[in-house]
């Protein structure tokens, strides 16, 4: 009557601190990790049998004894990596391993413009991220991403030209605020040699596709053209990237006229909800298609 399909078990949002010491210089990384196993479990689920099974207290244990092993310092690229290949190379009956693990914004601080050296300060809401799978068969898939890269520009962005019908409220403008928290991520074609170096890149792609040059900036008819735009960029600075996903919440700064005055681009009611929603996956041309993660 029932047949089981898809399972698979796992720990999240498991949190760990790393600090690698070179000398009297520090450096600290704050982790998020999940992790997911496919096995051949199928009799826990059909017959409550639990023989062989990797319990997923044991997962989020392997968390910290592989951060433990990252004897030098490490991206989560390659964390993420050493901890999906741990899970099928140990467990005999672990088909596949999934690993996603999200990097805290912690910044060194700069005392009078010089590094501290184990002083760190959370700068913003960005966070690095990756997801790891890893097969049996040795097949290795590391995807790259960001998440709550929050961004704004005060002009330089309109929405006109819109399907108008008896349900629209919204007028026409050619200058308001843009504002989102960007999630993207990004498939390679073939893996970087330096996952920072790479993050950077895409990551200043990203930026510089919403703003355009410092002075005077690029106008955005959208932020679906903004957000076509920005993958394009990162395409194009990053030859290892094949696909980009985006997911581009648009925030609303709502023109505001205070009581007894007129609104002149100057106040405007903040929101977080209700928001507008965009997305996109961008390949580069003749590129398998990408998934969302
Ligand atoms: O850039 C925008 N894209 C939309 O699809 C949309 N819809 C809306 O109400 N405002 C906006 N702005």
């Amino acid at each position: 009557m029932a047949e089981l399909q898809l399972h698979q078990h796992g720990k999240s949002r498991v949190r760990l601190g790393r600090t690698w010491r070179e000398g009297s210089v520090h450096h600290f990384v704050e982790w998020m990790v999940h992790t997911m196993l496919e096995s051949d479990m199928e009799l826990a689920f059909t017959d409550g049998d639990n023989t062989g099974m990797t319990a997923t207290d044991t997962q989020k244990n392997t968390v910290y004894v592989v951060a433990k092993k990252m004897s030098k310092r490490c991206s989560i690229e390659q964390y993420g990596t050493a901890l999906a290949q741990h899970f099928v190379h140990t467990y005999p009956r672990v088909s596949k391993a999934k690993v996603w693990v999200e990097q805290a914004p912690w910044k060194r601080v700069e005392v009078g413009g010089i590094p501290h050296d184990h002083g760190y300060a959370m700068c913003g809401t960005e966070v690095r991220t990756t997801h790891v799978t890893y097969d049996r068969a040795g097949k290795l898939d590391v995807q790259c991403g960001v998440k709550d890269l929050k961004v704004l520009k005060t002009t330089q962005s309109g929405y006109e030209g819109f399907l108008k019908d008896a349900f629209t409220l919204l007028p026409e403008v050619r200058d308001r605020v843009m504002a989102t928290s960007v999630t993207a991520t990004w498939k390679y074609a073939y893996q970087p040699m330096d996952y920072d170096a790479t993050y950077a890149t895409v990551r200043g792609a990203l930026l510089d596709g919403v703003f355009g040059p410092p002075k005077g900036g690029v106008y955005s008819p959208s932020v679906q053209f903004t957000l076509y735009a920005m993958a394009q960029l990162a395409l194009e600075r990053a030859p290892q990237v094949e696909s980009v996903f985006l997911n581009m919440p648009n925030l609303h700064f709502l023109p505001c006229a205070p009581v007894g005055s007129s609104f002149d681009d100057d106040v405007y009611v903040a929101t977080s909800e209700p928001h507008g929603n965009i997305e996109a996956v961008v390949t580069r041309k003749d590129a398998k298609p990408h998934c969302r993660l």
